[in-house]
């Protein structure tokens, strides 16, 4: 029987081990992590993540042949195939700072399956890494040479979240990189023996390692690059009286450009996108190419942009001041059908208002109050590490309160601000919702999906992404 280990059970290592295994009942796969708590959750009924359908599989395989463990070591030793899904955060300090990717923990990891292994292996990079580093775990692994061999694969994951199962599912492709030599092309054959239980053949696509590392960060930046296309014509939107919803529709039905990832929103967020643009920025410099370095990190910086954009829209409409008033938050998950908070634009706008003394009631359904204030006293790009290696007491915020409940959250309130795109949030009494505000109420959509029109009847004063301006709102309005 064929062992895989995958050493990180984090999104993306839970839920891919947990298809591999639904899906190769010929193979034993074993999902390690040095985080006691999260193995715990994972063998629990509750799992560390919230992911729509994964509770399902995990159950169907979880004992039979999937197990979560501690046993880094054992478990490493033991396989035939080491997945390795582990943090690859920005780096905050030293060189490259605030773009590179910190790989200390590739590297410990790394240097762990040199020590442990007694027999041949096939690493597998999963975490997203810049292009390059399978050259350098290559040197690790080989470091001492015990006469073991070591191929490494690249095979980035593209899943999102929220659609992970699906995604696993059914992927537009599977991409495994390799060496060209004779054992580096036997190990790719014996990865893609693995997605070939399920995926079809052409869907899973073999390149060079480079080509393959590349192409997950390539995807990221092209994919968040539309985002920040459409948000920047959001702003112009909000200038000319034109309508992005419109715009979006219009661009989208063009074959060549297509309808998908056009929606405008308050900024996108998540681990991944700002963090790999980031280091492929980094990337682009070290190579000397700062045309190219100043292009990707234009991405980023209109979509900070964004976010900064929408808190002044808040504040100025509110008379130029938020000081003391109430603002309901709904929503602080960085997209809907998830709990994952890292780098959401809600812990941007909750600063941005914070910073104008907004008294703040959020609410969301799936993250807790712990989160969300770890999240607001966190430092920038101190939320990709292993949760333990955190700081752990995070400052207790006077100005924050989470609720869980809309109605409770917006009661009283001055303003509502509409940060995740959570289904519930179309479907509220705003009738409701409005009677029992302050007045003028303003509702402020960050993510386009009210009808403002109906809002408007209603009596709120009305701010949608890239939607013509409500008078008030244009009168009040200061420079953006
Ligand atoms: N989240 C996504 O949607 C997504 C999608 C594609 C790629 N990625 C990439 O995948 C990688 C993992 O992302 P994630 O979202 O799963 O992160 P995560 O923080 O959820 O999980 C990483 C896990 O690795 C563990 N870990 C760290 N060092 C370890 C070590 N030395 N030994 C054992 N366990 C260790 C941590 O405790 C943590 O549980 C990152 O490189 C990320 O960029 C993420
Ligand atoms: O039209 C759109 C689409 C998305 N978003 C926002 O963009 C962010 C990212 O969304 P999404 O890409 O759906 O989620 P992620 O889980 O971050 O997935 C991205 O990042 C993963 C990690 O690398 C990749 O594997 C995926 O392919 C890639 O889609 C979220 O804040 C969304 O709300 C928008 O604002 N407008």
């Amino acid at each position: 029987m064929v062992k895989i280990c995958c050493i990180g059970a984090g999104y993306v290592g839970g839920p891919t081990m947990a298809m591999i295994a639904l899906k190769c009942p010929d193979i034993e796969v074993v999902v390690v992590d040095i985080s006691k708590p999260r193995i715990a959750a994972w063998n629990s009924d509750e799992l560390p993540i919230y992911e729509p359908g994964l509770d399902e599989v995990v159950k169907k395989c979880r004992g039979k042949n999937l197990f979560f463990s501690t046993e880094v070591e054992k478990h490493v030793a033991e396989a035939d195939i080491v997945f390795v899904s582990v943090n690859t955060p920005t780096k905050t300090r030293g060189l490259g700072a605030g773009k590179a990717a910190d790989l200390t923990y590739w590297e410990s990891a790394a240097r762990m399956i040199a020590d442990v292994s007694k027999s041949d292996k096939i690493v597998v990079e999963k975490s997203t890494v810049p292009v390059k580093t399978a050259e350098a775990i290559e040197k690790i692994l080989t470091h001492n040479n015990k006469g073991i061999n070591f191929q490494i694969l690249s095979n980035p994951e593209f899943l999102a979240e929220g659609t992970a199962i699906e995604d696993l599912e059914k992927p537009d492709r599977v991409l495994i990189g390799g060496r060209t030599t004779p054992e580096g092309q036997k190990a790719v054959a014996a990865l893609k023996a693995v997605y070939a239980h399920w995926v079809p053949e052409d869907r899973i696509i073999t390149t060079n390692l480079w080509s393959a590392e590349l192409s997950k960060l390539a995807a990221n930046a092209f994919l968040a690059q539309r985002i920040s296309s459409i948000n920047a014509m959001s702003a112009l939107c909000e200038s000319t009286g034109a309508d992005v919803s419109e715009v979006a529709y219009a661009v989208g039905k063009d074959s060549r450009i297509g309808p998908k990832f056009l929606n405008a929103s308050v900024g996108f967020g998540g681990s991944c996108f700002q963090k790999d643009i980031l280091n492929l920025v980094y990337i682009c410099e070290c190579n000397g190419l700062p045309e190219v370095a100043h292009y990707w990190k234009q991405v980023v910086s209109i979509n900070d942009y964004q976010k900064t954009r929408f808190v002044k829209r808040v504040v100025s409409s509110m008379f130029n001041t938020v000081s003391g008033k109430k603002i309901a938050i709904l929503g602080f998950a960085f997209k809907k059908d998830t709990g994952d908070t890292r780098e959401t634009p809600a812990i941007d706008v909750c600063h941005g208002l914070l910073g104008d003394k907004a008294q703040l009631s959020i609410y969301d359904p799936q993250v807790t109050e712990d989160q969300i204030k770890r999240d607001l006293a966190m430092n920038k790009f101190d939320w990709d590490h292993p949760q333990h290696l955190q700081p752990q007491s995070p400052t207790a915020f006077k100005q924050v309160s989470v609720v869980w409940d809309a109605y409770e959250a917006c009661k009283d309130a001055h303003g509502i601000c509409i940060i995740t795109e959570w289904d519930e949030f179309k479907k509220l009494d705003y009738q409701k919702l409005y009677d029992n505000m302050q007045k003028p109420a303003f509702l402020f959509d960050g993510r386009n999906v009210l009808n403002v029109e109906e809002m408007r009847k209603i009596g709120f004063v009305v701010y949608s992404i890239g939607k013509p301006l409500d008078p008030w709102v244009k009168d009040l309005q200061v420079s953006i």
